[in-house]
């Protein structure tokens, strides 16, 4: 489906490539609504009928057939009833398929922004995402499931709806054919307005902003309410929103004119029959066979509003939903990490840096990170240093390919990370972040996270193991205490544990620890060390610290600066050298002598 292949497809089509084996149902669901459409006509012409019989008996009423009469009304009655049953039938098929096209759709949106490289994150806000998933995606399940038999449908009632007009009498058939006309040719214009099309474009982009920044507002509401801000005095929020009001206002009054005109002509059928009806009535040679017709003109002009009403709108929800699907595509089209064909497990837990070369921004000719190259060894600690902004973390995040280098290379065993499979590389690597993120989920799932197969035993294992058993079975409902209710809410240390206990549950060989104890209490940092202690336990370990102390003992220190390795060694053997980590060293012990003194 992200096939660049795909790209060409045309939108709706490659929407309708969803339905795959709904695609029967669909087929059946249209079917159903061109039966439905086309019947809805039929009471019509039963009344025309029925006006024939009893007019041609005027003079005589007593003669009418009564039976005939009544077959007529049956059929009417029985093709209202058959066509109702029809549209009620398409709706079933149609919500069902729709359903199942909804639910595949999000499972393969969640996978696909997971393959994503963090840079597409880091572009687009959560705001963005989150509408994008659920707005932008329900829309496609109203298309499927309503607009698309509708449109069928609605498409199919001009058709019966022109053999019916010049069934009878072609000239009052055209009299009531050209207010329709006309009415079509007012909207065409307004829809063909550069205003509204601009509109159409603009308004999905000012939603998208609106939604990040009501995002934005809602997870800063701690630095609004630190700082006495009121709503209105976050701008962006409310900048937003003033920018997509003016942009409806400006569109409605674009579009005014023309919608008038076209619900004006739409609804003045009457108004171009009645002359026409009178001049062939007055020239007319059968009168009773013209006041047959006339009657009949007369009464189904009433009915033309309500299927070029449906037909319009399905035009104007068919250009809204092709935005939609244009931005729900637009992600599916985002290529995800590649991974080369030669697809191979790593042969060893070693990491190794090669001249690695990386910038955020490709544009920037600075750089971020310069001609990086070290090797990380299994069963050992190799420690990150350098003053902040230096590159610690990037170096970090490439190896679980958080972003793809631009030159040089990483390997992991000795093979290319570009060549380890997705899940095998996510397999090799546990990450522990400075910002904890738990999902609101029971403990046990957080922990569980790390390894869904593992048993509860084994997540009562790792909890145990990084320090967090205790204060977990002192919870309400103790592992299976939902974060965030019920008054279960933990610190900041003891949130830091549950990611550890997540790491150690996954047992992955290799462990990245970005500050970890960064801003832990003393109580809590001992804690932590010791979970981290067994997190770390023979497996190949880059820890990113600002406190020396921490990785005093490291295997190697790199210390890297400005995206530079500016030394590497021991810690001995980098203070012997005397150079910037030397440096470093004393400012740092000087700082804790002064805290100290
Ligand atoms: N997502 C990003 N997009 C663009 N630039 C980024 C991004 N993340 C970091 N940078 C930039 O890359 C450089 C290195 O940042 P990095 O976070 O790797 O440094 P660090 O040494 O880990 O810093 P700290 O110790 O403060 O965490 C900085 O100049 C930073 O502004």
């Amino acid at each position: 489906m992200s096939d660049s292949t795909n790209k060409k497809t045309g939108d709706i089509r490659w929407l309708l490539q969803l339905a795959e084996t709904k695609k029967a149902n669909l087929l059946l669901a249209c079917l159903l609504s061109v039966f439905s459409a086309a019947l809805s006509f039929a009471p019509y012409v039963c009344v025309y009928f029925i006006l024939r019989v009893i007019l041609e008996n005027s003079g005589n009423l007593a003669g009418i057939s009564f039976s005939s009469v009544g077959i007529y009304a049956w059929v009417a009655l029985g093709t209202v009833i058959l066509g109702l049953l029809f549209s009620f039938l398409s709706s079933v098929l149609s919500h069902g398929a729709a359903y199942k096209i909804l639910f595949e759709l999000r499972m393969k949106f969640a996978g696909h922004i997971s393959q994503l490289p963090m840079g597409f994150h880091t572009s687009n806000s959560t705001g963005k995402l989150r509408k994008l998933m659920d707005e932008n995606v329900e829309k496609l399940e109203l298309f499927i499931a309503h607009q698309l038999p509708d449109a069928v449908g609605s498409l199919a009632s001009p058709v019966v709806m022109l053999v019916v007009l010049f069934l009878f009498d072609w000239r009052m058939g055209l009299a009531c054919l050209v207010p329709i006309v006309l009415s079509f040719m007012a909207q065409a214009g307004s829809l063909a307005n550069p205003e509204s099309k601009e509109f159409m474009e603009s308004f999905q982009d000012l939603q998208d902003k609106m939604n990040s920044s009501a995002v934005e507002y809602v997870r800063g509401i701690y630095v609004v309410k630190a700082f006495n801000q009121t709503v209105f005095s976050f701008r962006k929020f409310h900048d937003t929103i003033l920018a997509y009001k003016d942009s409806a206002i400006r569109y409605t009054h674009s579009v005014k004119n023309s919608y008038c005109a076209f619900l004006v002509l739409l609804n003045s059928v009457f108004l171009f029959l009645l002359p026409v009806g009178i001049l062939i009535g007055s020239r007319a040679a059968d009168y009773q066979a013209f006041a047959i017709a006339f009657l009949f003109y007369l009464i189904f002009s009433m009915g033309i509003a309500g299927p070029v009403s449906k037909l319009m709108y399905v035009f104007v929800q068919g250009f809204m939903v092709s935005s939609s699907i244009k931005r729900v595509r637009g992600v599916f089209d985002t290529p995800v990490l590649s991974v080369g064909v030669n697809r191979e497990k790593p042969r060893g837990n070693g990491i190794s840096f090669e001249h690695v070369f990386f910038s955020y921004n490709k544009d920037d000719a600075k750089g971020t990170l310069h001609d990086i190259s070290f090797t990380a060894e299994p069963g050992q600690v190799t420690a990150l240093v350098g003053p902040s902004g230096s590159g610690k973390s990037t170096i970090a995040q490439l190896i679980p390919r958080f972003w793809d280098i631009d030159s040089g290379q990483i390997a992991i065993g000795g093979v290319n990370i570009t060549d380890i499979a997705l899940d095998d590389l996510m397999q090799s690597v546990s990450f522990v972040f400075q910002d904890v993120f738990l999902f609101q989920k029971s403990i046990l799932e957080n922990i569980k996270i790390g390894n869904e197969t593992a048993s509860d035993e084994d997540a009562v294992w790792a909890a145990k193991a990084a320090m967090c058993h205790e204060f977990i079975e002192r919870l309400p409902d103790g592992y299976h205490s939902v974060l965030g209710s019920k008054g279960t809410y933990l610190s900041g240390g003891e949130r830091q544990r549950v990611v550890i206990a997540r790491a150690i549950l996954k047992n992955a060989p290799i462990v990245i620890l970005d500050e970890a104890t960064a801003f832990a209490d003393p109580e809590n940092e001992q804690k932590i060390q010791l979970a981290l202690e067994k997190l770390m336990k023979h497996k190949t370990v880059i820890v990113i610290a600002h406190r020396l102390s921490t990785i005093k003992n490291a295997d190697k220190i790199i210390v890297v600066d400005e995206g530079r390795i500016a030394e590497q060694g021991t810690h001995e053997e980098l203070i012997r050298y005397g150079a910037k980590y030397g440096h470093m060293w004393d400012v740092y012990s000087k700082a804790l002598n002064w805290k100290l003194a």
